[in-house]
């Protein structure tokens, strides 16, 4: 399917900005008698070192956009900047940690050789190779036993940290995660969401964190991005005013915490309610 061509050029993006969505529109089947347009007009920007969670109901268009975005998918109009530069396709600059982790992983290859392949193929230099996957492996926290062993001799949380730190060592712009932890059980899943916290402290990264759960997405990030249903806009963009050191317990169980949630919950009710509309409404 051809791209429509973006007519008018698009603002440049102010300099702080690592990640640019602008006016993205995606239209399955353009010109087919199944049409349908899943993304009307998103834009939205990610600042260097921003952890950003974006909700929406399902079917919202979460996943085509992060296809959009990762240069998986191309968009009928608008579009992505990384670093200032339009993404076209994938690149080294965006990784991608999805749900799929059992998939993602090659099971003949050790952890440790898992998360140096990609290092391995675009050229680093084995030394520094050797190095950034001992970093990445020590940022969610597997140890030289664990890096020796197989995927399938893991558990899926484990599993899940063996494609997070792959992703962490090619030393992305910026990391795009597509509902990671939706296939991990709920105490393996708070744990996770503790270790991708650390990781982006430590490294310093800058995350999109795709998710459906309302209060993993006020948990994890310094904003909320809310879609509306197809076809989707941003409904909402939310600062999280949450103190930077959080709690799964502490922080959970606090009044802020309890109001945010409340405030995105409606949100999402007030999308799956009113398909395809735009809001008056501000966040409060
Ligand atoms: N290849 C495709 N062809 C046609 N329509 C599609 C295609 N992929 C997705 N869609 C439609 O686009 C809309 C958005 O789908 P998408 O999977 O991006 O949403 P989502 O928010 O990630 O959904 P969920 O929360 O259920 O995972 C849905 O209505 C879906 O049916």
């Amino acid at each position: 399917m051809k791209a429509e061509t973006t007519k008018a050029p698009l603002e440049a993006p102010p300099s702080d900005v690592r990640l640019s969505v602008r006016q993205l529109r995606k239209v399955y089947g353009l010109g087919t008698p199944k049409e349908f347009e899943a993304v009307r007009s998103l834009s939205f920007d990610l600042h260097t070192g921003e952890f950003v969670c974006l909700v929406g109901p399902s079917g919202s268009g979460k996943t085509t956009l992060l296809k959009c975005i990762a240069g998986l998918l191309e968009p009928t109009s608008g579009e992505v900047r990384l670093d200032g530069k339009r993404v076209a396709g994938p690149t080294k600059g965006l990784a991608v940690v999805f749900q799929e982790y059992a998939r993602s992983l090659f099971p003949w290859m050790t952890v440790a050789a898992n998360v140096e392949l990609p290092l391995k193929t675009s050229g680093v230099p084995k030394a520094e190779r050797r190095e950034r996957v001992a970093t990445a492996l020590a940022a969610v926290s597997l140890d030289e036993a664990a890096a020796k062993r197989y995927p399938w001799q893991l558990s899926g949380g484990m599993q899940q940290r063996v494609a997070i730190a792959r992703a962490v060592a090619a030393r992305p712009s910026v990391l795009l995660m597509d509902e990671p932890f939706a296939a991990v059980d709920a105490q393996t899943r708070g744990e996770l969401e503790d270790l991708v916290r650390t990781v982006w402290k430590t490294l310093g990264m800058t995350i999109l964190f795709v998710t459906h759960d309302i209060d993993e997405s006020v948990y994890l990030g310094g904003r909320v991005v809310v879609l509306s249903s197809s076809p989707t806009v941003v409904q909402e963009d939310l600062p999280i005013d949450l103190p930077i050191e959080r709690d799964q317990v502490e922080t959970r169980s606090s009044r802020r915490f309890a109001e945010l949630r409340a405030h995105v919950y409606e949100e999402i009710q007030f999308a799956k309610n009113n398909k395809g509309g735009t809001k008056d409404r501000v966040a409060g």
